[in-house]
């Protein structure tokens, strides 16, 4: 690694709107440096969990390590690919601290979007330089001088500036580079001042333990160095250190300016802080400034579908919390529950996709409640609350087509199905981003969900007053379509305090034994029972398969 001079890394991220080719352009500057396989049919090849694979979406930052000549000189390129949902953002923000510039990718039929506007400002207020590129303009409707207008108007980026390409097709991929050689400055670090080592993400790994993955702002690391973490005050001696290029590359050494990774026999979370400062052992230094935590906006309960698993799933939550730092956990437990977790989100889909991750990657089986978000209640016996809508703050035309509006909302009426009704009534065309804006007051009631005269404690949940009874009735009527029929007939109800406000009956179950007919079927219907119920919940004295649940909650979105 002593090759590359400071003056020849550059550390930059890919960011863009959700879809608009992030993990496709990377696929092609690390087919064009050499790091993966051309011939190979690549797709998304930085996008490595499951979940993303199968959601077509980036989850988690990545880093590559790119190796690149040009007009005689070897660089080191280290590209951070960031996920485009606006629930990720938070990845977004952590991977620009380890970057001195960004490629902004804009879709040339979609052009800027709410997350273009985000992310333009994350790079822009940690005053890193900005690329513009234009994908898809291999794409029938692309309109690139369009897009090129509005990145001027908006960004105030001149438009000669901008570069377009198909990342799909390749085509003016090479240029990309070019310009990240000449307009991204190279790091401003010192190799003869003592390690200063930023922990800007970190995954673990079972046999290995915690790898931190470090940008060098001072010094040089080498196995075998002793290092300490400012936050713990603990030492360990460094047992591996490489690039991932894209996978894990042992070097022996890693110099002041370039990124990489770490292992240090660190075990646990508290160990291996997101936004901690390592350094040599008797070298003590300022630590560098870490990260802003999290605010998380979304809330829900989660308990082990079966309390023996409960210190198996404590152990699947810390560990995949060490590779999303963005996710709160305090200890909860209920009556009906036993012990779990509250755990906060950045979103619904940041909710969705802890949670399949815990499922795919650690094999676990959970319960998760109704999501909600945090209320500040002040207890009074007067009516003074008063309910409030959206409040437009402001409106700015970004070109002939577009518009960019600003309001303010009650969390709760965006979290769930806001998103979903603005694509579908703009008929995809709208796109939002938010930020929080405080508390205010509200008229608010808890809602209760009964069978048969029990609360169904996943279910409990607080809404508007005005929307009690539209929500009640659906989440009955979804429940009496996915909870499977039982012996004696169930009474459903949607109730706030002892009042009931909506209600659904379930009737009985008729035996299968009653129709006769192929035994091996009967054995089937049987042996698939029985395995059902493992997931099942007893509420009192009914049996809540964890599908119906999931779809209730669902129900929730749509009203
Ligand atoms: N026609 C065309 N399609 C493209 C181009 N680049 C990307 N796509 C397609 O656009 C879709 C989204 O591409 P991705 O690279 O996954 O987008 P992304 O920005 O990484 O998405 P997220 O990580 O989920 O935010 C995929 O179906 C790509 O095949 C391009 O240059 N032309």
């Amino acid at each position: 690694m002593s090759r590359f001079p400071v003056e020849n890394i550059r550390n930059f991220s890919i960011v863009a709107h959700v879809d608009h080719g992030k993990s496709t352009l990377a696929d092609r500057l690390l087919e064009l440096t050499g790091t993966i396989d051309k011939t190979k049919n690549n797709k998304q090849v930085l996008d490595k969990l499951q979940v993303e694979r199968e959601r077509g979406i980036t989850v988690k930052a990545q880093t590559a390590s790119l190796f690149y000549n040009c007009e005689g000189k070897q660089y080191l390129l280290n590209l951070i690919d960031t996920p485009g949902h606006v629930d990720f953002s938070y990845e977004v923000s952590r991977s620009l601290s380890a970057c001195q510039g960004v490629l902004l990718v804009v879709d040339a039929n979609e052009g800027i979007q709410a997350q273009t506007v985000a992310n333009f400002f994350l790079a822009f207020e940690a005053q890193l330089s900005v690329i513009p590129v234009i994908n898809k303009i291999d794409l029938k409707n692309a309109d690139p001088e369009r897009v090129e207008n509005q990145i001027e108007k908006v960004f105030d980026i001149p438009s000669d500036e901008c570069i377009k390409i198909s990342a799909k097709l390749g085509t003016n991929v090479e240029s990309v580079l070019q310009a990240v050689i000449e307009r991204i400055p190279p790091p401003k670090v010192h190799r003869k001042n003592p390690l200063r080592a930023l922990v800007f993400d970190s995954t673990f790994d079972q046999y290995r333990g915690v790898i931190a993955n470090v940008a060098l702002f001072d010094g040089v690391v080498s196995k075998g160095d002793k290092i300490v973490s400012a936050h713990t005050q603990k030492t360990y001696e460094v047992n591996e250190v490489g690039v991932l290029n894209p996978n894990e590359q042992p070097t022996h050494k890693l110099y002041a300016g370039q990124v990489g990774y770490l292992i240090a026999g660190m075990k646990n979370v508290i160990e291996a802080q997101i936004g901690d400062t390592l350094y040599l052992h008797k070298q003590p230094v300022e630590p560098l400034p870490g990260f802003k935590s999290a605010k998380p906006m979304v809330f829900a309960g989660m308990y082990p579908v079966d309390q023996s698993e409960y210190n198996n799933l404590k152990s699947a939550i810390e560990k995949l919390t060490l590779n999303d730092s963005s996710v709160t956990v305090h200890r909860d437990s209920s009556l009906a529950l036993g012990a779990g977790w509250r755990l906060g989100f950045l979103g619904l889909l940041h909710m969705e996709v802890f949670n399949q991750r815990l499922e795919q990657e650690y094999n676990a089986s959970v319960i998760l409640t109704t999501p909600t978000v945090p209320y500040k209640a002040v207890l009074s016996s007067s009516k003074l609350i008063k309910a409030r809508r959206a409040v437009q703050k402001n409106m700015i035309f970004i070109d002939q087509n577009r518009v960019m509006l600003k309001y303010l909302f009650p969390l709760n009426e965006i979290v769930v199905d806001f998103y979903d009704s603005l694509k579908s009534l703009s008929s995809g065309y709208a796109s939002f981003d938010y930020e929080d804006a405080g508390y205010q007051t509200a008229e608010l009631v808890k809602m209760d969900i009964l069978l048969n005269g029990n609360t169904v404690e996943e279910l409990v949940t607080v809404v508007h007053k005005d929307k009690a009874h539209s929500i009640g009735k659906a989440i009955c009527e979804r429940l009496k379509d996915s909870l499977p029929r039982q012996l004696f007939e169930i009474a459903i109800q949607a109730a706030i305090g002892s009042k009931i406000i909506a209600r659904e009956t379930l009737p009985i179950f008729k035996n299968i034994f009653q129709y006769g007919g192929d035994i091996t079927r009967k054995m089937k219907l049987l042996k698939r029972q029985a395995e059902g119920k493992k997931k099942l919940r007893k509420i009192g004295n009914v049996e809540v398969p964890k599908d119906a649940f999931i779809k209730v909650l669902k129900t929730r979105s749509s009203k």
